[in-house]
């Protein structure tokens, strides 16, 4: 990787830590929870982050190809740029809906660790990405966790034996 490269890297990984941190805070207190609550919990500090880089040339027969078999991602959130073609799909109520890029915007999934963590409050996201025949696809993911062998279980806060029991076993970013 040339040094430029490496630095520009470098930096959007840094500022991607820092809106995924801002966005945590938020979704802390939409939990009604205190607003460094998952920061903390999930010493985000310390976690790890994944910078993936995804190209997808363009395909003779789109319809016959897959780009990304579905999946959920790892961690508690991604954050994905991509450029203006279109192609990733999300399941909603059992249907891939196709996402339209907006210019300039980032696209946020939530992860299995959030899943796990909120008690299933937020459900980590199934997505997929088809080619198309036109033009190369580039898109930008960059994962935000907890450290690899953090134990992620559902939040005390957020279980109770009544309403909200707990639905999930704990696991850690390396399993
Ligand atoms: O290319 C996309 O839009 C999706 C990429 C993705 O899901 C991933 O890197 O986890
Ligand atoms: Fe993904």
């Amino acid at each position: 990787m040339s040094h430029s490269c490496r630095e520009i890297s470098q930096e959007y990984c840094k500022r991607a830590r820092d809106v995924a941190s801002e966005l945590l805070k938020g979704i802390s207190m939409s939990l009604g929870l205190e607003e460094n609550y998952i920061d903390k919990a999930m010493e985000v500090e310390f976690g790890s982050q994944l910078l993936v880089v995804n190209f997808y040339p363009p395909c003779p027969q789109p319809e016959l190809a897959i780009g990304m078999p579905p999946h959920s991602d790892h961690g508690l959130l991604t954050l994905l740029i991509q450029n203006q073609l279109g192609g990733l799909q999300v399941l909603h109520n059992g249907k891939w809906v196709p996402i339209n890029p907006l210019p300039n915007s980032i696209l946020l999934n939530t992860g299995d660790h959030m899943e796990i963590l909120t008690n299933g409050k937020y459900k980590s996201v199934v997505h997929r990405a088809m080619v198309n025949n036109k033009a190369n696809r580039i898109s930008i993911a960059t994962s935000h966790g907890p450290p690899l062998d953090k134990v992620v279980s559902p939040s005390q806060e957020l279980v109770d034996t009544d309403f909200h029991p707990i639905a999930y076993h704990g696991i850690t970013y390396r399993e």
